[in-house]
């Protein structure tokens, strides 16, 4: 009998706009984000094994095998299911390291998912997204799936419905960790929170670009490249740029002028991820 065989997307996230309101006692910041995903991301292959080896395939530069979110995914979901089957996972990975669009956490998500299904263990997302935030802050929006207005770390979503432009997406030839950002001094911590649902026209700023581009030439560049075009914003804490554009032909028009400096995409924003479409085909 041939094991159970699954591929599935990882998407990339966008954050639309960010506010740091304050650090907690554990280091970790207080946020408002807004997040959507695009339709561009990895491709994630599963094969189900009953010797409860886990193994991926596919080497990373610079992250070891049991390091990875996605091992390390699997692995916790082994033990807090007890589940005794094993899995053979390869990823085709697209999406840049580092570069806020949050590829090693859309990778955690999309693994606890694929697993849950092909283990049959009956997990809601609830479960799901409760042990995704002991991997990483962004990782309970890819469970849910829907675009958020989050707060908290980013663990308090409220699903929202923002436009869904075509967006070109910078990606600078330079990874910064997140870590280092939130540990800036300059940092600005203390936006006030927005109060008003839902979060009223006009806050789509992004609280750590300063910092980013004072410490990232690379992505002050593509800021101001992009700028001439179209509002250009920051993901996360960076590297990736974006700006958003009413339809493909005008986001490919202005890729063909800056890829030719610049590494970048053009993909359409979804306020359902890419996973989630993927998974209810298969229900
Ligand atoms: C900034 C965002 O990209 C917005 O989407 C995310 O909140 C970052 O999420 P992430 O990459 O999953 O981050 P994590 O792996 O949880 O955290 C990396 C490091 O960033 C800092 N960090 C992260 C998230 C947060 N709300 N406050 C923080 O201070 C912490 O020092 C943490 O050790
Ligand atoms: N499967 C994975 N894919 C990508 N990075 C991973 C993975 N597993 C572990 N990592 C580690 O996590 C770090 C952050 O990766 P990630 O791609 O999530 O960054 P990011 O896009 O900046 O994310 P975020 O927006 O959540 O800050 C990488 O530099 C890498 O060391």
């Amino acid at each position: 009998m041939t094991a159970a065989r699954l591929t599935l997307p990882s998407p990339a996230k966008l954050n639309l706009m960010l506010h740091i309101l304050g650090r907690r006692e554990d280091g970790y910041h207080e946020l408002q984000t807004i997040f959507q995903f695009v339709d561009y991301g990895d491709e994630i292959t599963f094969a189900v094994r009953d010797d409860g080896v886990i193994c991926l395939h596919t080497e990373f530069d610079g992250v070891p095998h049991d390091s990875n979110l996605i091992v390390r995914a699997a692995k916790k979901l082994q033990e807090q299911s007890g589940c005794s089957q094993g899995i053979d996972i390869w990823i085709d990975k697209v999406l840049p390291m580092g570069g806020g669009i949050g590829g090693g956490s859309s990778n955690a998500a999309t693994t606890l998912l694929g697993l849950s299904h092909l283990w049959q263990l009956g997990w809601d997302l609830d479960r799901l997204a409760t042990l995704g935030l002991t991997l990483g802050a962004d990782v309970p929006v890819f469970v849910r799936g829907h675009a958020a207005f989050a707060e908290g770390v980013g663990e308090k979503l409220t699903p929202v419905e923002p436009a869904e432009p075509w967006y070109l997406v910078l990606v600078p030839q330079v990874s910064v960790s997140t870590a280092e950002i939130f540990s800036d001094p300059l940092l600005t911590r203390n936006t006030p929170p927005i109060k008003v649902r839902p979060v009223p026209e006009g806050n789509s700023r992004n609280d750590c670009l300063p910092v980013v581009a004072r410490r990232y030439p690379e992505v002050r560049n593509a800021l101001d490249l992009l700028g001439k075009f179209t509002e250009a914003k920051l993901t996360g804490t960076g590297s990736c740029v974006f700006g958003g554009f009413p339809s493909k032909a005008e986001a490919d028009k202005v890729s063909a002028l800056l890829t030719e400096t610049l590494t970048g995409f053009v993909a359409k924003g979804s306020n359902i991820s890419m996973l989630h479409r993927k998974l209810q085909s298969l229900l």
